[in-house]
């Protein structure tokens, strides 16, 4: 049997709903072999992000190549990459390996307000991370500062998935989890020459944490599994809606998503 293979390349989340764990939980209930690379360690909870620890780049870059050099990868995702001397490192690790499905979340912001990314590093994510992407899935927030637009309609969204293709990326995907005032959580993927809407009903939680971790990481094992990046949203889309439906509820702010929802679901249907 050969098993497909995903590298993530994040922060670790003590509280275990975002970062590099969010990504191994969700890696191994698609069927996909996980491997790791750590950019930072975070002292986090549902509550909030205590205190980063941020890695050395060398020590990212050794990382990536341990599993590089060895085992390869059949697709990798980025999440929380704090620094642009980090993100230059990412960026041609993944240019040397020649690796083609990058899936990029642009991890800016926690939820409870911490910063993840430092802003001097935006324009680092821009020229050198961007332009090796497969995918990158910033949220509404994240979109608005990567193309300075101001995001309020579906004619907003298409136009920032426009201008951020002309970075060099060849999929956008622009999440709706931010769109609050909408009964749907409704996804936007361009690829570079159409519009495709990935809607779901929008779950009344605060149990969010680590949705978008989440679903990039379940778009990674998509692309690992040899899906299209139209498969891998969809199937990652129904990942995502079963993992917030099915709260856990753990700790007292902002909880963890479920993940073992989807698998439960898929197994209960097959009875
Ligand atoms: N309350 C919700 N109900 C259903 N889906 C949600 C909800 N919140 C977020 N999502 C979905 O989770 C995924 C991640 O989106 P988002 O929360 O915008 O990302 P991030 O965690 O990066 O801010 C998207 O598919 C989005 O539509
Ligand atoms: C270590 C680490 N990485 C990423 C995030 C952000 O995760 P995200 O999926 O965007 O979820 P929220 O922070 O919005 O809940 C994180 N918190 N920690």
């Amino acid at each position: 049997m050969r098993i497909k293979k995903a590298l993530t390349i994040a922060g670790s989340d003590s509280g275990g709903g975002a970062g590099i764990q969010a990504d191994l939980k969700t890696f191994q209930e698609l069927g996909v072999f996980g491997m790791s690379a750590l950019t930072a360690v975070t002292a986090q909870n549902t509550l909030g992000v205590q205190a980063v620890f941020p890695m050395t780049a060398e020590a990212v870059k050794r990382q990536i190549q341990s599993v590089g050099d060895d085992m390869g990868a059949d697709a990798v995702k980025t999440g929380m990459l704090f620094n642009a001397e980090i993100i230059q490192t990412v960026a041609a690790q993944i240019k040397l390996y020649n690796w083609r499905s990058v899936v990029v979340d642009p991890v800016m912001i926690a939820k409870g307000g911490a910063s993840l990314l430092q802003e001097e590093a935006i324009s680092a994510l821009k020229s050198d991370l961007l332009p090796v992407a497969l995918v990158v899935t910033p949220n509404i927030p994240e979109a608005e500062v990567l193309t300075q637009l101001s995001i309020q309609t579906a004619d907003d969204k298409k136009q920032a998935a426009r201008k951020l293709a002309e970075l060099g990326t060849k999929y956008v995907l622009i999440k709706g989890g931010h769109d609050e005032h909408t009964d749907e959580a409704v996804d936007l993927l361009y690829d570079g020459s159409e519009f495709h809407f990935f809607s779901s009903k929008r779950i009344q939680t605060k149990h969010t944490h680590g949705t978008g971790c989440t679903f990039s990481a379940a778009i990674a094992a998509g692309l690992a599994q040899g899906g299209s990046v139209y498969d891998a949203v969809s199937e990652a889309k129904r990942f995502i809606q079963a993992a917030v439906e099915d709260q856990l509820l753990i700790g007292g702010g902002h909880g963890p998503t479920n993940h073992w929802a989807y698998g439960r679901r898929k197994g209960d249907d097959a009875q």
